[in-house]
């Protein structure tokens, strides 16, 4: 397969069915009560209201729930750009806790730095009120179809 662009394999079908399937299935996203908002070519927009989210006993938001919301976007932005099928695996994810978070709407958003047939490095950055609360970076495996692989294999 020949290396395309960004904006060469971004699907904007398989885009608009992530915002649908992320935002109605239940599990991680409900339960933290992230949103995505609108995808481009490797960019991701999403919310997450974390008035409910049990706070630190210093009050703040638990780092390990910014982190799972920076998680699933960097993950999830990968989607649009890959072939349908494909599992978009997160191999790897480093993140920096730049302000404590307290309850209440944060906003974050994810950017495809670089993307080749068999791997993604992804950026992502949290706010809350304007202010640069986290940033990660991550790279995600692209990982066809296990019957393809089989194929492949046999
Ligand atoms: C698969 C790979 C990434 C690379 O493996 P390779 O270099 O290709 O090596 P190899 O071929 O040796 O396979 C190794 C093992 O993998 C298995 N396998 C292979 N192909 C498939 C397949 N198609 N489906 C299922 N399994 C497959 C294979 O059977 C073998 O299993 P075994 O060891 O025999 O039992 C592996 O390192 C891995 O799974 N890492 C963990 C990743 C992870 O769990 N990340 C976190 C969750 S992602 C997330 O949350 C992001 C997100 C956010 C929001 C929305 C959506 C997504």
């Amino acid at each position: 397969m020949a290396r395309l662009r960004i904006e060469e394999r971004y699907d904007d079908a398989m885009a608009e069915s992530m915002l649908a399937i992320s935002n109605e299935m239940p599990g991680l996203p409900e339960f933290l009560g992230v949103r995505l908002l609108r995808f481009a070519a490797g960019r991701l927009w999403s919310e997450a209201d974390l008035t409910g989210q049990v706070p630190t006993p210093s009050g703040n938001v638990h780092g390990g729930v910014v982190a799972a919301i920076l998680d699933h976007i960097t993950g999830a932005v990968v989607y649009p750009l890959i072939p349908d099928g494909h599992w978009g695996a997160t191999t790897e994810l480093k993140l920096n806790y730049i302000a404590p978070v307290a309850a209440g709407l944060l906003q974050a958003d994810a950017t495809v730095l670089a993307i080749t047939n068999r791997s993604a490095v992804v950026r992502a950055e949290a706010y809350m009120d304007g202010r640069l609360v986290a940033a990660a970076q991550g790279t995600i495996a692209i990982v066809a179809p296990r019957a393809v692989t089989d194929r492949a294999a046999a």
